[in-house]
């Protein structure tokens, strides 16, 4: 569905150069659910207009569903539904006909582009809210609203930005039971960016995660977080002369990384905390170590960035990016 080499973009504002993607490689098999992750500044948006043939690419190449996005732009915007970060309904217009008037710029015919508002306001639960204006939508209403655009001329190919940022939490969680609808009713690829790790995390059965331009990690969010995180085991001893030699211990471990204490708590990181425990437990009992809690956390996708760059997703910003 979607397949990009080496795709590449450099802006030039003021003679500076800004690298927004270094050389990005993507292969999206249909019918899957994509988060494209990364901190601010890391290139998703840019990469999402490339794809979308938005923005020209510098250098690199790509097809998206089917077509070449810098031969036949035309043919992928026909193919592709691409939902941007800011709303694309115009303030005056009813709901119901700002999507028949999308429909016809699409070339459907007025009776068609009827037809086809009609189903997606029903998809989109928008029914009640057909008659208002979308300046009287609340924020989460206008979301489902720009979905709805994005869906007029039944793409098999939808690509959001950042569809659930600025929303509350109620909102949220209502577009994203829309966009799961979606993928499972109507058998969409969904490609979308997100700030929220725990919405990439739960949702996504697939996560990308780029930084500085370019991938530094692909695979399902379980995959990433064993491989790349690990698990976290924290043990909790009585005083602070057994947490030294607790520590002290848990570095013999070989499959413990990361080793190191915080009062009367002791940390380390292990491939699976669950396997690893049992073992853990009884190199504390062989030397006298009297463990009085120990617990096994599983990693969060930060802890996968964290562990690939050294510092935390939530705090990325573009002031460390190299030029
Ligand atoms: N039109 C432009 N002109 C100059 N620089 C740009 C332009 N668009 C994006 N950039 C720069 O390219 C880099 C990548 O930006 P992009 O918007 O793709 O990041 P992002 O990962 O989508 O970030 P965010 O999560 O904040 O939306 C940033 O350094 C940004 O400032």
């Amino acid at each position: 569905m979607i397949h990009a080499r080496d795709l590449t973009k450099r802006f030039t504002v003021k003679k500076e150069t800004v690298e927004a993607v270094r050389g990005i490689d993507l292969d999206v098999e249909p019918g899957g659910l994509v988060a494209f992750l990364g901190p601010n500044g890391a290139g998703k948006s840019t990469t999402l207009r490339m794809l979308t043939t938005l923005l020209p690419a510098t250098s690199g190449s790509a097809t998206v569903a089917g077509c070449d996005i810098a031969a036949d732009p035309a043919g992928v915007r026909r193919r592709i539904g691409y939902i941007g970060q800011k709303n694309s309904a115009g303030e005056n217009f009813r709901v119901r006909d700002e999507l028949v008037t999308q429909g016809e710029c699409f070339g459907l015919t007025r009776a068609d582009a009827k037809r086809r508002a009609g189903e997606l306001l029903e998809l989109l639960s928008l029914e009640k809210l057909a008659k208002r204006t979308s300046s009287t939508l609340s924020g989460g209403q206008r979301r489902r609203l720009d979905i709805a655009l994005g869906l007029i001329h039944q793409p098999r190919l939808l690509f959001l930005d950042e569809p659930s940022t600025g929303l509350d939490p109620q909102s949220r969680a209502d577009i994203w039971g829309h966009i799961l609808r979606l993928r499972e009713e109507h058998d969409m690829t969904l490609f979308l960016t997100t700030h929220y790790l725990e919405e990439a995390d739960n949702m996504a059965e697939r996560v990308i995660i780029v930084d500085h331009g370019r991938v530094i990690a692909d695979g399902t969010a379980q995959q990433l977080k064993s491989d790349l995180a690990g698990d976290h085991i924290t043990l909790t001893v009585r005083d602070l002369p057994e947490a030294a030699r607790a520590a002290e211990v848990a570095e013999r471990i070989a499959t413990a990384v990361d080793t190191g204490s915080d009062g009367m708590t002791v940390r380390l990181r292990v491939p699976r905390a669950d396997t690893a425990m049992p073992e853990v437990l009884r190199a504390m009992e062989t030397a006298g170590v009297k463990v009085a809690a120990a617990e096994g956390v599983r990693p969060s996708l930060d802890d996968v960035f964290l562990s690939l760059t050294g510092r935390s997703l939530r705090e990325s910003d573009t002031a460390d990016a190299p030029a």
